[in-house]
């Protein structure tokens, strides 16, 4: 994939005490400086150097002053140093200008992290090449991190660049030295991942490659890090018998082991999550990576305490086919008075969560990290609804806000199970303090509310599948999906 955006300048230490910031051939002794794109080049009142173990050297740019500073959260977010003094834990949130990510990187931030958002703005581009739009307008990444400091006060730095290219992230690691990576930085649709041949192949590419050079960067210059990855409950298909957390104790001729838990994914985008558990199992268990894998359910929601502070915060909502997931897709159908989409018979059956949980559990994962060597599976969801059941919930209240809400039966243009045991294990965010946040009638109420608020952005030509998963071929598809 190319590598967009991502910005190295180097500092010439051997002149004088003044910065000078050069490319690199001008420069007798070059340092190089990885640059926090959202700040650094608003109009910088105050540059500051700071010299690093590893001989790098950071500029940071203190914001222009904005209005309120915000009141200060309880801080979660520090930790003690080994000589007593609190210092603030230091979280890389990769794809951090995602629907997840950037949800995730405000909580972080207000909760006392120093934050670094990376991230190389593909999502944006996927919207443009196939005509599609968030159903919020949604800021630039620069006015939401400036937005952001002008508020709360805060800071978070911005690493513009593609993960797959080594140099880059190594530059951003080596700059940023986190305590925690939170990697979303994934193509994170099946449909989009089932379009053509050049999808399929994208998102293993982007999806594998790009956790591998995280493993990579972690061994070579971040050796106590903690990997939190986002992986999916799809890695385990629908299985005829529970779902457990990652693992399960299977006896097999009279002998007992932990295993794995049986992994059948049901697209390449699912597949390339499956594939980034193996290889981070593996390093784990070979350099003593420490990570936890965060099989998360479907997502559904759109405000968090911290997106609700001010427009330029508001995070996207996709409704449409190929990134739009169900419950957030039958809400806004419902809003325009377009039928629910059920596909096939509407028993599939999943686990769901409100997007202030997700970012509750990462949450949860970094303030409790997994040992050296340890490969944690969470399974990152508080409830089970079939299909069916969630467009009955959506008319229902629909109903209440005196909408009339039908539901059509779509054929199904995946190949899934359509009627299933589901079943599947959350206990152990529970246990680790998750409050979670259950699909209420409220809760209802305002996503509805806020598709109806925004019903007018709405483009009806985006609601109906034409992805299928049995048509996919080699030929490229560039019109809308
Ligand atoms: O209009 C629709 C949209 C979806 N579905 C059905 O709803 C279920 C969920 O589909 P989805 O599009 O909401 O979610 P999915 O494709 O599974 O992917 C989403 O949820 C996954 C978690 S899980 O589903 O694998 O647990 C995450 O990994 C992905 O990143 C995220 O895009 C599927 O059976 C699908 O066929 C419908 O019936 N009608």
């Amino acid at each position: 994939m190319a590598h967009l955006l991502s910005t190295t300048c180097y500092l010439d230490v051997s002149s004088s005490n003044k910065l000078h910031f050069k490319s690199i051939n001008q420069c007798s002794t070059p340092i190089p400086i990885s640059f926090n794109m959202g700040i650094s080049f608003s109009p910088l009142k105050k540059l500051s150097l700071q010299r690093k173990k590893s001989a790098q050297y950071v500029v940071r740019a203190s914001a222009v002053s904005m209005s309120q500073e915000a009141k200060t959260q309880n801080d979660s977010g520090s930790q003690q140093s080994t000589d007593g003094a609190s210092t603030r834990k230091k979280v890389m949130v990769i794809g951090g200008d995602g629907y997840c990510g950037w949800a995730t990187a405000l909580h972080l931030s207000n909760k006392g992290y120093e934050v670094s958002i990376v991230d190389n703005l593909i999502r944006r581009l996927f919207d443009h090449q196939l005509g599609l739009d968030s159903l919020t307008p949604i800021s630039s990444i620069h006015n939401r991190i400036r937005r952001w400091k002008s508020l709360t006060g805060k800071d978070i730095q911005l690493f513009v660049g593609d993960i797959c290219d080594f140099d880059f992230l190594a530059e951003a690691f080596k700059s940023f030295e986190p305590d925690a990576v939170v990697h979303f930085g994934e193509q994170r649709s099946a449909p989009y991942s089932m379009i053509d041949r050049s999808r399929a192949v994208f998102t293993q590419h982007n999806n594998v490659i790009g956790t591998l050079n995280v493993l990579f960067a972690i061994k070579e210059f971040r050796e106590e890090c903690h990997l939190v990855k986002l992986g999916t409950m799809g890695e385990y298909g629908t299985p005829n018998i529970d779902i457990e957390e990652g693992f399960i104790t299977i006896t097999h001729n009279g002998r007992t082991d932990t295993l794995p838990y049986p992994k059948q994914a049901s697209s390449f985008y699912h597949l390339s999550k499956v594939h980034d558990s193996h290889n981070i199992a593996f390093t784990c268990k070979a350099w003593g990576i420490r990570a936890t894998d965060l099989n998360q359910g479907v997502v559904y929601g759109v405000r968090t305490d911290e997106t609700a502070m001010h427009e330029d915060l508001v995070n996207r909502l996709d409704y449409d086919a190929v990134f739009g997931t169900a419950l957030n897709r039958f809400c806004v159908q419902a809003a325009v008075g377009h039928p629910l989409t059920v596909y096939g018979k509407g028993g599939q059956t999943r686990g769901y969560l409100d997007i202030r949980d997700t970012v509750q559990c990462v949450e949860i994962a970094i303030a409790n990290p997994a040992n050296p060597g340890e490969f944690r599976v969470f399974n990152q969801f508080t409830e089970q609804f079939s299909v069916n059941e969630l467009a009955a919930l959506v008319t229902k209240a629909g109903e209440k806000l005196g909408l009339e809400v039908k539901t059509i039966s779509v054929p199904n243009p995946r190949v899934e199970a359509e009627e299933h045991y589901y079943n599947a294990k959350h206990t152990k965010l529970i246990e680790l303090g998750l409050q979670p946040h259950l699909l209420s009638d409220s809760l209802l109420d305002s996503l509805l509310n806020f598709a109806v608020q925004y019903k007018d952005r709405v483009d009806t030509k985006q609601i109906m599948p034409s992805v299928s998963w049995k048509k996919i071929g080699a030929k490229p598809k560039t019109v809308a999906a």
